[in-house]
């Protein structure tokens, strides 16, 4: 391995570095397990020692050329990434309250609500029948009563075996007297003094149209209390949930027209690097942009809508222009954050007067990271070129930025056990992707900064402390979006 392997790993060249070449290895296969490659080692894009993969802490001491506990120099503007997270979660907290708005129901999927959502009604709102059948009041068997007004099926059978009874939608019923039936359809309000619902099937009428029970009835069988989901002035969610489409239809079945809510926040991506290509075969030093495609859609679903998607030539007017031009609520740029000849996002920063307020986390990949306030109080992230180091910063960064922009509430960070040792970083966190296997956590190889391999077979993120982790230790879980499910059940 050369020194340039661990640059472009991530890992600076303190560390004694043993091992094979980064990247190497496959892919687990969801049912089967890693596929292990030529090394045998779990997560070799990150180039490093093997016996870490024990998870034994190396301790800062591992890194020759800096005192014994004390970190690289170099570091010490990163933030912790937890640290990180939470200042980008705080950054924003003015800001929903002020843009809250009330919208139709229809437009307001996919925004937070600003206010909590309570019960405008019982619900149900009257005691409703649960199934087709009939009312029946007291002991059977039960003569059985036409309904007033009941619309009726035709002239033949037995006296009110003809009628349709009560059906959902009907207004007041005239009480039940004991010993008598009436039909009543799914849905429709029952009459007072009704013991039970039976259903159609577990019961039949005599030719002298009394009706019997095939089996025993229970009261309030197949009855709907009125506030049996919630009564008047329940809270049902709080401040802060997303209106999915089934907080829409709770929100209609508790009688809203209307819900106070956060707009989604905007963003302007800007894609930066004179060596992209927007199609084609990479082609003498050039190379696919593998950011612009990927990041609006990753965007929209951390609740943003992505306004644009813009490719800024490697020039700092150009940059400042774009920054200072843009009306979107957050700046996400990608590349030019490091101290390279054409890495702009810092002079830029500087020049238009914003306030850094992230400069550098503490987690590879991605630790050029940035976020920063602009003189206009928008914000920006800048992400890192390196691809995977790019979705660090923007689960890092911008997830919890965009997360308390929209008006969310917080998500709480879930841990599941890890089934495969994984390496850390001395002094950093690293972020690992994984599959979900019912055995814990397994870490994926192609895990380097410019790799995107190992994170589109995965579920998530594993947060790894620095020093590493063994089979069996918790770790905190970045789920990505789209993980279809999760073995163990973290979301029940
Ligand atoms: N002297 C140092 N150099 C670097 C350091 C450091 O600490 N000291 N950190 C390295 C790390 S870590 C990273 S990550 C990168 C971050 O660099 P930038 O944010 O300035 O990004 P670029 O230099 O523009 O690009 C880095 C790399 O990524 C490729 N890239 C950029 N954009 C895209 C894209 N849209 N799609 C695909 N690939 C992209 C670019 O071609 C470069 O290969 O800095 C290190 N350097
Ligand atoms: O290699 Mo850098 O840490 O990818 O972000």
């Amino acid at each position: 391995m050369t020194a340039q392997d661990r640059e472009v790993d991530g890992f600076d060249d303190a560390l004694a570095l043993v091992g094979g070449e980064p990247g190497a290895g496959g892919v687990p296969d969801r049912a089967t397990g890693p596929v292990h490659g030529p090394h045998h080692s779990q997560d070799q894009g990150e180039g490093q020692e093997r016996d870490r993969t024990r998870g034994a802490a190396p301790g800062p001491s591992a890194a020759p050329g800096h005192g014994p506990g004390s970190p690289p120099t170099a570091r010490h503007r990163a933030e912790r990434w937890d640290a990180a997270r939470a200042l980008a979660a705080r950054s924003a907290a003015s800001v929903p309250a002020a843009r809250a708005a009330s919208v139709p129901l229809d437009r307001a999927v996919g925004r937070a609500l600003a206010e909590p959502l309570t019960a405008l009604t019982d619900l149900p709102s009257f005691d409703t029948s649960a199934m087709d059948g009939w009312a029946v009041s007291g002991p059977g068997p039960w003569s059985v009563r036409p309904v007033k007004g009941s619309p009726r099926k035709g002239a033949t059978g037995s006296r009110g075996a003809d009628d349709l009874g009560i059906l959902a939608g009907h207004g007041t019923v005239a009480p039940l007297p004991d010993g008598t039936a009436v039909r009543i359809a799914t849905g429709a309000r029952i009459p007072a003094d009704t013991t039970a619902v039976v259903r159609s099937e577990h019961a039949r009428t005599d030719s002298r149209g009394h009706l019997h029970a095939d089996r025993e009835v229970i009261p309030g069988q197949d009855i709907r209390p009125r506030g049996q989901e919630c009564r008047t002035g329940d809270r049902l969610l709080p401040a802060g949930s997303l209106v999915t489409p089934a907080v829409l239809g709770l929100a209609a079945a508790a009688g809203y027209d209307e819900l106070l809510t956060v707009p989604r926040p905007r963003v302007e991506v800007l894609v930066l690097g004179d060596e992209l290509l927007t199609e084609g075969l990479p082609h003498d030093g050039l190379i696919r942009d593998a950011l612009g495609p990927m990041l609006a859609p990753w965007l929209r679903t951390l609740g943003a809508d992505v306004i644009a998607t813009r490719r800024v030539r490697d020039d700092a007017e150009a940059l400042c222009r774009a920054v200072t031009g843009s009306t979107a609520d957050l700046v996400l740029t990608t590349g030019g954050t490091a101290a390279g000849p054409v890495d702009h996002v810092h002079p830029v920063l500087h020049k238009t007067g914003a306030e850094l307020l992230v400069d550098g986390v503490a987690v590879r990949p991605g630790h050029p990271m940035l976020l920063a306030r602009l003189a206009s109080g928008r914000h920006l992230v800048g992400l890192p070129g390196n691809p995977l180091a790019a979705v660090s910063g923007l689960l890092t960064l911008a997830e919890p930025l965009l997360r308390t922009l929209a008006g969310r509430a917080p998500r709480p960070p879930y841990r599941a056990p890890l089934r495969d040792a994984v390496h850390g970083h001395p002094y950093d966190t690293r972020l690992v992707p994984f599959v979900h296997h019912d055995e814990g956590l397994v870490p994926l190889h192609f895990n380097g900064p410019a790799m995107l391999r190992g994170i589109a077979a995965a579920d998530g993120l594993a947060v790894v402390p620095p020093g590493g982790a063994r089979p069996g230790d918790e770790l905190e879980v970045l789920d990505l979006p789209w993980a279809a499910s999760v073995d163990g059940g973290c979301f029940t």
